[in-house]
């Protein structure tokens, strides 16, 4: 079975990986679009999160015959692979090291605890017998192998664009994951978006200042739109010696942190951008709930909630509600449709 990359270079997968992918179900999704507008919008919105050129990875059955005996109609059909970059594909030569969950007392008991590479997760789930084998993205999840001892590792964390509920969380998370998980002692806090690259000041993120921000809403770091200078950005990461950069945002942020990678990339330097999609619009169309929608959908219930006891109050009483979302509807939707005191 062979994986050739669409620049011609090529992978070759043993058989069973390849019937391993098959294996790992997507949830469902419930993503519709129903206007011109709104469909546009969904792409723009998943093309950061496989930001770069996306490698397009084609398989291709070893040899007809083999197809044809499965009575496979699609066998020589082409599994596409919507791939993410990653440092090796510029750096090749950068050794690995054993991923320092392993040690971990908490990881030691759990088998599966790593994904593999070849791990990879379908865009449709509904398919029919004969249907093309389309679109995979590669899994997400702690790999065997990591590409930094963590001794070497200075991270930092920056969030940007519009708020959404749970960002401290994402925060907390990270630290915590880094310090306790991972073993790295170095993570810093840029404040304020990416306009916080050009400042002189940084936060320290220890596990103790970042021990109840989860609590709080907002971010913890503050946030802002605009002020992105790529280089002036990828300038200040080498000046601070950061090679690790956590990037929390919507799409103009990851459009952000795809422009960082790409210089990254230009300059040949060691630095992992890793882009956090944050939207409370739930706006993302390759997943299947962002964090916060859930959290905003409840609040909306209670804006709807008051109107409708006003309204009911009086004769001919009509309660209007605006609710946010630009040009996603996804929590008008969601917050009308679990009241039902919304006409409609
Ligand atoms: N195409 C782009 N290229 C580089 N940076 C961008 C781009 N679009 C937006 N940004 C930057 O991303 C940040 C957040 O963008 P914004 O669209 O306001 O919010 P969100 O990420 O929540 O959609 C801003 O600092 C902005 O300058
Ligand atoms: O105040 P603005 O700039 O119009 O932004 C309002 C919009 O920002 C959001 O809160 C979040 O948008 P982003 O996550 O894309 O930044 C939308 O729900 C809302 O419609």
């Amino acid at each position: 079975m062979e994986l050739s990359l669409s620049n011609s270079s090529s992978l070759r997968f043993p058989q069973n990986d390849f019937l391993s992918l098959h294996n790992y179900s997507r949830p469902g999704s419930f993503h519709t679009f129903s206007n011109k507008k709104l469909a546009s919008k969904s792409i723009s919105l998943w093309r950061p999160l496989i930001w770069r050129q996306p490698r397009l990875l084609r398989l291709k059955a070893q040899t007809s015959t083999e197809s044809n005996a499965s009575g496979d109609k699609h066998g020589d059909d082409d599994f596409i692979v919507e791939d993410v970059p990653h440092l090796t594909d510029f750096l090749p030569d950068l050794p690995s090291y054993t991923n320092p969950l392993k040690k971990s007392q908490a990881y030691a008991i759990v088998k599966k605890t790593f994904v593999s590479p070849e791990d990879m997760v379908a865009k449709e789930i509904i398919v029919q017998k004969d249907s093309p084998r389309g679109i995979h993205f590669r899994r997400a999840g702690p790999r065997e192998k990591v590409f930094f001892t963590p001794e070497e590792v200075r991270a930092c964390i920056v969030t940007c664009g519009g708020l959404c509920p749970g960002i401290n969380t994402v925060i907390r998370e990270i630290v915590c994951g880094l310090k306790n998980m991972y073993g790295v002692d170095d993570v810093l806090g840029i404040q304020g978006g990416y306009s916080g690259f050009y400042s002189k000041n940084t936060l320290n993120l220890t596990t103790k200042v970042v021990n109840d921000i989860h609590k709080r809403g907002g971010t913890f770091l503050q946030t802002s739109r605009g002020g992105h200078d790529t280089k002036k950005i990828v300038d200040n990461i080498q000046d601070r010696g950061i090679n690790q950069v956590y990037i929390i945002g919507g799409d103009g942020t990851q459009k952000g942190a795809a422009a960082i990678y790409k210089e990254v990339e230009k300059r040949g330097i060691k630095v992992a951008v890793a882009g956090i999609p944050k939207t409370i619009d739930n706006d993302i169309a390759v997943i299947d709930k962002s964090f916060g929608f859930d959290t905003a959908v409840e609040e909306a219930q209670r804006a709807i909630n008051a109107a409708h006891v006003e309204a009911e109050s009086v004769q001919n009483g009509v309660g209007i509600v605006k609710l946010m979302g630009r040009y996603s509807g996804f929590i008008a939707m969601l917050a009308t449709l679990g009241n039902r005191d919304v006409g409609f």
